[in-house]
C-alpha cells in the first residue's frame, strides 16, 4: 500500500495517516496497489485537510527511465477551489521498498477534466499561454464554481444523449418524449435539434459533408458545453458519417456520449415522409439526401439501438422509458 504524507512524499509500506500543514496539506491514505514495473491505477485518497477530501480518480505513474524515474499522479478534490491538483513524483531506485516523493504540484480545473484532452487533462499545464486550431495566445479561465457543484444542485450527472437515424426515423419525436420523461423526474434536459440548430447557430451550412462535418462538430461542442453545465442533453440530428460522431464521442469522458441509432429501414422513413423530402429527393428537387443519394453509415458500436420495423413499432414514450433506464442505470440521474 502506499501511503502520501505531507506534500504528497509517499512510502510504499503501510503506515497511518500523518497529519500535515504544508503545501497540499496531504494526510492521505492512498489505496494504490503497487505494481512492477511501471503503472499505478485507480486508487482512493482520504485527505484531513479538508483541501483535500474528495476522489482520487486517476493515478497514472508513466515512469521513465533510468531513474530517477518519474510519474505523475492526479488528485480530485471536492472544493471547487482546488480544483485538480498534478503531483510529480519522482522514485527511488528501489522497487517494492521504494519511496516516491512529491518534486512538484500545480493546481488544475476540474472543469478541464471534465472538458477532456485538450483543455489538460493528459497533463498539458493550464498555467500557459497556449494556441488551440486558429487561437493564439490564448489561456483556461478558471471559474470557482465547477461541474460537480452544478450537478450536486441539479441532483443529476450532464452527459450527451446523441440521437442518429434517417430522416424520418423518430429522432425528434423521441428526443422530445426523452426530455418529457426526465422533466417529469425533475431532471433538467435541453434537446438540441438538427433542424432547429440549422435555424440560428448553423444557418451558414449546408448538406454538403463538410458542412455536415461542421454541423455535428459544432454541435458537440454546444452539448460538452450543456454536459458541463450538468445538464442532460438530447442532441438529435441525423449525423450520417461515423468518423463525425466519432470525433464528437472523443470530446467527452467516457460514458458521457450516450449514442442512440434509429434503427427503421430506409422505406418505413420514406413511407412517413412528413415534411415530402424523400418525393423531392426521388424526383432530383433535392440533391445529396441521406439514404436517396447520400450515404448513411449506421453505428458499429453504439450505447442503445431503438428499432422498428413493420411489425414492431415501439411507442416514443416506451423507447423513452428504455433511455431512461440506461440513464438511470449508468447513475446520470443523481449528483
Ligand atoms: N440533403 C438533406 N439530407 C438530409 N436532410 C435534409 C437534407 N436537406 C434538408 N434536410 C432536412 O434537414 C434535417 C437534417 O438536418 P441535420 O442537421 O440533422 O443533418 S446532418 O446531421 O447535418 O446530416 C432533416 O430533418 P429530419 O427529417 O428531422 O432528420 C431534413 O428535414
Ligand atoms: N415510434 C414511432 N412510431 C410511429 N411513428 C413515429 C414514431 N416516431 C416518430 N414517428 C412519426 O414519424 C415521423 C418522423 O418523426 P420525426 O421525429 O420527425 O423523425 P426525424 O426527427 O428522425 O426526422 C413523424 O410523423 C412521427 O410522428
Amino acid at each position: 500500500m502506499l501511503v502520501a504524507t505531507s506534500c504528497g512524499g509517499i512510502s510504499t509500506t503501510p503506515a497511518p495517516p500523518q497529519p500535515s500543514s504544508d503545501t497540499g496539506g496531504l494526510s492521505s491514505r492512498a489505496s494504490v496497489p503497487f505494481r512492477t514495473p511501471s503503472t499505478y491505477s485507480m486508487a482512493s485518497l482520504q485527505g484531513s485537510n479538508p483541501l483535500f477530501q474528495g476522489s482520487f480518480l486517476e493515478a497514472d505513474l508513466g515512469y521513465s527511465t533510468p531513474s530517477p524515474r518519474i510519474g505523475f499522479v492526479r488528485l480530485f478534490t471536492s472544493r471547487s477551489d482546488a480544483g485538480c491538483v498534478s503531483m510529480g513524483l519522482s522514485v527511488g531506485n528501489g522497487e517494492r521498498s521504494s519511496s516516491l516523493a512529491a518534486i512538484h504540484a500545480v493546481n488544475e480545473t476540474r472543469t478541464a477534466y471534465i472538458n477532456g484532452k485538450a483543455d489538460g487533462v493528459h497533463g498539458e499545464n493550464l498555467d500557459q499561454i497556449s494556441t488551440v486550431g486558429n487561437s493564439t495566445n490564448i489561456k483556461w479561465h478558471q471559474c470557482s464554481v465547477g461541474k460537480l457543484e452544478r450537478q450536486e444542485l441539479l441532483q443529476q450527472k450532464g452527459c450527451v444523449i446523441w440521437i442518429t437515424g434517417l430522416s424520418g426515423s423518430g429522432k425528434s419525436t423521441v428526443a422530445c418524449a426523452l426530455s418529457r420523461a426526465l422533466h417529469a423526474r425533475g431532471k433538467l434536459t435541453y434537446v438540441l435539434d438538427g433542424d432547429n440548430v440549422r435555424h440560428g447557430l448553423n444557418s451558414d451550412l449546408s448538406f454538403k459533408a463538410k458542412d455536415r462535418a461542421e454541423n455535428i462538430r459544432r454541435i458537440g461542442e454546444v452539448g460538452k458545453l450543456f454536459s458541463d453545465a450538468g445538464v442532460i442533453c438530447i442532441a438529435s440530428l441525423i449525423s450520417p458519417y461515423r468518423k463525425d460522431r466519432a470525433a464528437c464521442r472523443a470530446l467527452f469522458p467516457e460514458g458521457d456520449f450516450i449514442e442512440i441509432f434509429m434503427d427503421v429501414p430506409l422505406q418505413i422513413c420514406e413511407g412517413r415522409d412528413p415534411k415530402g423530402l424523400y418525393k423531392l429527393a426521388r424526383s432530383g428537387k433535392i440533391k445529396g439526401f441521406t439514404g436517396v443519394d447520400d450515404p448513411y453509415e449506421p453505428p458499429l458500436n453504439c450505447e442503445i439501438v431503438l428499432k422498428q420495423t413493420e411489425d414492431d413499432c415501439t411507442t416514443p414514450c416506451n423507447m423513452a422509458e428504455q433511455v431512461v433506464s440506461y440513464l438511470e442505470e449508468k447513475g446520470y440521474l443523481h449528483a
